[in-house]
């Protein structure tokens, strides 16, 4: 019988609706659903973060961008599984995050982290305590293995400049408690060198981020 003509058996799972819910923009990269936090303290309730939803994809280098206290630590530590959120789900790769999980670290030295080879990265202002001239040759370094790697990178930084140098997307969020302010594409091509920093687009991009906090001065 012509395939195409066969019957379909109504009792047999349904393939095609299985492919369809399991597509790899669903199942891959990070999503986070209405997470949020709130820390119980004896002087009261700390609202960290406000109810956040967004989607890093499989492969892509996600930077946030944020005023001191806004959250961004909190936010690294929930996707860890090192917090609980106080409301919300959090997805890596399908699987729902609950305790800290094999394979995703939060290490302050790219080498340590890749040791395990972890298919995901999280790093919290990796290069804060570098030189200027030395922290931008890590960061290049850092694009280079994550290019030839592949891997999902998720960095935290309190820099405009390294967050839109380094990034596929800059998710920038508000004062505490942390909410989105915006989330931004960065069309520089890659592979990025220094160079990128005197492209228009990047400069364009450093100050239209930057206008979120020019009241406040908070960031570099
Ligand atoms: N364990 C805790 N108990 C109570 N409040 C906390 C706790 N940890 C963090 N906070 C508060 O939650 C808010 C967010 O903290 P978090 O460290 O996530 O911010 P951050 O954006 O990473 O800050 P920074 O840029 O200064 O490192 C801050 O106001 C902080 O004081």
């Amino acid at each position: 019988m012509n395939p195409a003509t066969k019957p379909v058996d109504i009792n047999q799972p349904a393939a095609h609706l299985r492919l369809v819910s399991d597509r790899a923009g669903d199942a891959s990269g990070i999503k986070l659903s209405g997470v949020s936090k709130t820390y119980r303290t004896r002087d009261g309730d700390v609202p960290s973060l406000r109810p956040l939803d967004f989607h890093i994809n499989d492969g892509e280098f996600f930077v946030v961008v944020g005023p001191s206290g806004c959250g961004k630590s909190t936010l690294l530590k929930l996707i860890s599984g090192l917090l609980a959120p106080t409301t919300g789900e959090i997805l890596v790769e399908g699987q729902k995050v609950t305790t800290p999980h094999g394979g995703m670290q939060q290490r302050a030295s790219i080498c340590r982290a890749l040791v395990h080879d972890p298919r995901i990265m999280l790093m919290d202002e990796p290069f804060g305590a570098l030189d200027a001239l030395t922290r931008e040759r890590m960061n290049v370094e850092l694009m280079r293995i994550q290019r030839e790697t592949k891997k999902t990178v998720l960095l935290i930084t309190h820099s405009i400049p390294e967050a839109v140098f380094l990034a596929d997307r800059v998710l920038v969020m508000t004062e505490r408690p942390g909410a989105i302010a915006a989330i931004y594409d960065v069309p520089l091509p890659r592979p990025r060198s220094l160079d990128a920093m005197a492209d228009p687009v990047f400069t364009e991009l450093v100050q239209r981020i930057r206008k979120h906090f020019f009241s406040q001065g908070a960031l570099d």
